[in-house]
């Protein structure tokens, strides 16, 4: 199919040292990325974290006030948007509204020159990929919301751009049909070989549609990796808490000859001589213990083993295929905890002491 992008494997886009300031703002402090073609990669991060100004750096519209952008091995860094080959998708979808659906698709390459039979040609192929080949001459106003936006997404893609740009693609969207559109255009740039950055708040989306996610923070990028690392490999208690649901745990370093203990009153996290995450340790007094919820086991209170803690039962709450737990611990801090093990669960009511265990496996230890 022609309009399949012809993206052999290499690298789409590299951002090198690449900072922007305004003012004492640094809205993007030192920011580098590799990204291969056919990626789809999400900027993820709090409101101000610097991924709006990273997404604009790349369309063009800002020039950094530090570092380069390569396109495909060539310097782009000065060159302005419509020099550059990237597609764009905004979340009102900015489609004209005085166009047909085709029209609108076909825009990007009458601008470039390509005569109407051939635009037309390959509007219908998108159109086709985004399944509304049957709505070609209907005008924006007589299409849903999801349409719409297929039909954005489509017109993003026709000129074969070398990289695609969505910004926010789902803020527009009810949260049903969010779900559908993010499995519908993940399936569509990758049917295209669409190499893709976007921009979102919403750490499901980002699990969802990437293949790598990039984490910011105050314009830095504080981890970049696939969703699957970023969840089991947090660096910063920042990605432990961001991806996913995190009970972080701040205690005390301790070496034993039988290994490294990280412990707070009344648990503790041991790992065994020569565990690669001591070395981590060995320099720091403090240390944080992540633990996913779903990686607690409640157990009777006293049962617990080295790697274990107890506490009291706060809240325990059924949510039809798991009990979720909330404890508290004897410093105050809350733990949650996801059971689907019914039957330990089932005699735990609030207010009861609980014990819980984890396995060595279970925790990740970030030195402080
Ligand atoms: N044109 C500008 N002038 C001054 N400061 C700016 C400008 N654009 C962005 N900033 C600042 O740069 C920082 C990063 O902003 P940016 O819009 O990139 O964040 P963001 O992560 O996209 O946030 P949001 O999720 O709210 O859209 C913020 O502190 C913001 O106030």
């Amino acid at each position: 199919m022609s309009a399949v992008l012809q993206n052999p494997a290499g690298t789409a886009m590299r951002l090198e040292g690449v900072s922007k300031s305004y003012g004492v703002v640094k809205a993007l402090d030192d920011v580098s990325i590799e990204l291969r073609k056919g990626e789809f990669l999400t900027l993820l991060g709090p409101s101000g974290s610097g991924k709006t100004t990273l997404l604009r750096a790349i369309a063009g519209f800002i020039r950094p006030t530090a570092g380069r952008l390569l396109i495909d091995g060539r310097d782009m860094t000065g060159v302005p948007p419509q020099k550059r080959n990237i597609g764009m998708m905004f979340q009102d979808y900015a489609l004209f509204p005085h166009m047909t659906v085709l029209e609108n698709i076909g825009y990007p390459l009458e601008t470039r020159g390509i005569r109407r039979a051939e635009r037309e040609t390959r509007g219908m192929e998108m159109l086709e990929i985004v399944g509304l080949a049957h709505c070609a001459k209907r005008y924006p106003k007589e299409m849903s919301g999801g349409q719409q936006q297929r039909v954005a997404l489509a017109r993003a893609l026709v000129f074969r751009p070398d990289i695609v740009l969505l910004d926010e693609p789902m803020a527009a969207l009810d949260k049903k049909l969010r779900g559908q559109m993010q499995i519908e255009i993940m399936h569509i740039t990758r049917q295209v070989g669409a190499t893709v950055v976007s921009v979102t708040h919403d750490q499901e989306e980002a699990l969802v549609m990437s293949d790598r996610i990039a984490i910011f923070k105050d314009g830095r990028l504080e981890q970049i990796g696939t969703p699957h690392e970023l969840y089991l490999q947090p660096r910063s208690e920042f990605v432990a808490d961001f991806i996913g649901e995190a009970n972080l745990l701040r205690g005390a370093v301790r070496s034993t000859g039988e290994g490294t203990v990280v412990e707070g009153d009344g648990w503790t996290a041991s790992l065994p001589p020569g565990d690669p995450r001591s070395e981590a340790l060995a320099k720091v007094r403090k240390a944080c213990v992540v633990l996913r919820p779903e990686r607690i086991h409640a157990v009777a209170a006293g049962s617990e083993t080295e790697n274990a803690g107890v506490g009291v039962i706060e809240d325990k709450i059924y949510l039809g295929v798991e009990y979720r737990l909330v404890v508290r611990m004897n410093d105050g801090g809350k733990v949650n905890l996801r059971s689907r093990d019914v039957a330990s669960v089932a005699g735990m009511n609030a207010g009861d002491r609980i014990g819980m265990a984890w396995t060595v496996d279970d925790i990740v230890v970030i030195g402080a």
